[in-house]
């Protein structure tokens, strides 16, 4: 008897991993290609995961010339599909359907409509350690609720008052350059590594009000956790994996608790001492700002500065890597946007909140910048229902993929110098909703993008001033996604002192 039920019990999981694995896929294949859409085909369980990985392998295995024609080589599976399937196309990341978007109009209809029929993706539980449990992981109402307490901590009117702590640290990184230029004429930086920690710095001022070194063993830990999770985002995840206690499992737990016990202790000691202190952890602690209820739970509040530690980094200074680069390749857009600092900043002036919005070519330099190297590289949303996207019928469940580098590099929507660094583009504000969106669109559209944007032209109008730089000969152009896009071999750049 007991034989004969566990044969029924089998026969069912089989029946069920067939439907779910085989069945449900090849329909959702079929109904897509009714409607014209191609794509590689469905491969059981791993979907086409295993030739996204090979053509990553591939494209990084080699570095580019130093042009901006770079969506081979930052979203190579776009690429290489696209060129086969046409630009909207539909792929599989394991069993789950994931369909490419790169019209902006679509785009612009799927985003303005996140939280009501589309939201983020779930994250792979194996990645959560980075971005915590922070916004970017959150769903429905606790998003909501998270989302109202913490809007108000990025207004540009908060965001301003922490001006002079970033004129401060970028100080601190000039006169450091300086000594080690010292009678030199000129002398390399490798810049990747030296925005990583000024933005390291800016963020636990301006988050924690904290100095570096007590925030430092957070970044330290999180570079680490940034390696697993780009290896966890590229494999499709097997249920109840993250418990099993082998190497990787166990680096995770480690580096979880360490950053969960730091942030702990620096909550504590930021209580103690700063009670009416305007940083970020403080507004989020007192729940000051927040009219609409309790606030954050001390956990939650870890989440949070969790994300924004990791996110309010990781892009900043990748975004500003990348304008150093294109400046340093540019020199005719190095010398408009120095004439322009030395406008605004005169003699020995350091940069004010009240001046930033002077600094028009800064600001369209950064713009550009963000178009041809978004740090993001990509957005995610899933689908809670059936849904119309243009003339497309789209299952619930069905991911939408939005590769950034494509839609900003297609010279359809740019013309055909889409791969040429030309900030003048940004005189006037993009009028196609759906064509540029470096901080996204919508509900869900980033949340520092005002502290991002003030940080990005206050260290490129101070380092202008002082100094001009050219690419070193040293520097190997290989732009690469690792969770975001950053440049593989570093970013180095031969700076002089200029002598006023
Ligand atoms: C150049 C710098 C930055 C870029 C390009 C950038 C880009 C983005 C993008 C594309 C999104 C996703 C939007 C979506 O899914 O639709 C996002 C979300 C987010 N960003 Fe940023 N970001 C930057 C800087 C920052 C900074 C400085 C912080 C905080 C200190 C931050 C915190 C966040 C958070 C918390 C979210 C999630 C918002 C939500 O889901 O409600 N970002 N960002």
């Amino acid at each position: 008897m007991a034989f004969f039920f566990v044969i029924i019990l089998l026969t069912l999981a089989s029946l069920k991993f067939v439907y779910s694995i085989i069945w449900v896929p090849w329909r959702i294949q079929q109904f897509f290609r009714k409607q014209g859409v191609k794509g590689p085909n469905y491969r059981p369980f791993y979907g086409n995961t295993a030739e996204m990985i090979r053509m990553t392998k591939e494209a990084q295995s080699k570095s580019i010339p130093f042009n901006h024609d770079i969506v081979h080589r930052v979203s190579p599976d776009y690429y290489q599909w696209s060129a086969k399937y046409g630009q909207t196309f539909l792929c599989w990341f394991g069993a789950k359907p994931r369909l490419v978007l790169v019209d902006p109009d679509m785009i612009k209809e799927v985003l303005l409509h996140t939280t009501d029929t589309n939201d983020r993706d779930d994250f792979n539980p194996l990645s959560r350690p980075l971005f915590g449990q922070g916004l970017p992981g959150l769903m429905g109402h606790k998003w909501a609720a998270h989302r109202k307490i913490i809007t108000p901590a990025f207004s540009m009117e908060k965001v301003k008052a922490w001006v002079p702590g970033m004129v401060f640290s970028v100080k601190k990184m000039l006169d450091n350059w300086e000594e080690q230029i010292g009678e030199r004429d000129e002398f390399e930086v490798e810049v990747h590594e030296e925005f990583h920690d000024l933005s390291a710095e800016i963020l636990s001022k301006t988050a924690l009000g904290s100095n570096f070194e007590e925030g430092k063993r957070i970044f330290d830990v999180q570079q680490q956790q940034e390696i697993l999770t780009h290896q966890a985002m590229h494999n499709v995840y097997i249920p109840g994996f993250r418990f099993l206690p082998n190497k990787m499992n166990i680096l995770r737990w480690r580096l979880e608790k360490e950053t969960r016990e730091i942030m702990r202790r620096i909550i504590e000691i930021n209580r103690r001492t700063s009670e009416n202190s305007m940083n970020f952890l403080s507004m989020l602690m007192s729940g000051k700002m927040n009219k609409h209820g309790p606030g954050l739970e001390i956990e939650e509040v870890i989440d949070e500065c969790k994300t924004f530690f990791y996110g309010g980094k990781e892009a900043t200074a990748n975004a500003l890597t990348w304008a150093v680069l294109l400046l340093a390749q540019h020199q005719e857009w190095q010398n408009k946007a120095r004439e322009e600092v030395l406008r605004v900043c005169k003699g020995n002036e350091l940069p004010s909140a009240e001046k930033l919005p002077e600094l028009k070519i800064v600001d369209m330099i950064i713009k550009e910048t963000l178009r041809l190297y978004a740090p993001d590289n990509s957005i995610s949303r899933r689908t809670l229902k059936n849904v119309k996207v243009g003339s497309l019928n789209i299952p619930a469940e069905t991911e939408f993929y939005i590769p950034q580098a494509a839609v900003h590099h297609d010279t359809k929507i740019w013309g055909l110098d889409a791969n040429q660094f030309n900030p003048a583009r940004f005189v006037e504000p993009p009028k196609q909703m759906g064509a540029y969106f470096p901080f996204g669109i919508g509900s869900r559209i980033c949340i520092g993008r005002n502290l991002a944007m003030v940080e990005a032209k206050i260290v490129l109008a101070m380092i202008i001033k002082q100094f001009s730089f050219v690419v070193s000969p040293s520097y190997v152009h290989a732009p690469m996604m690792l969770v975001t896009v950053q440049p593989q071999y570093g970013a180095q750049v031969l700076v002089r002192r200029i002598n006023y």
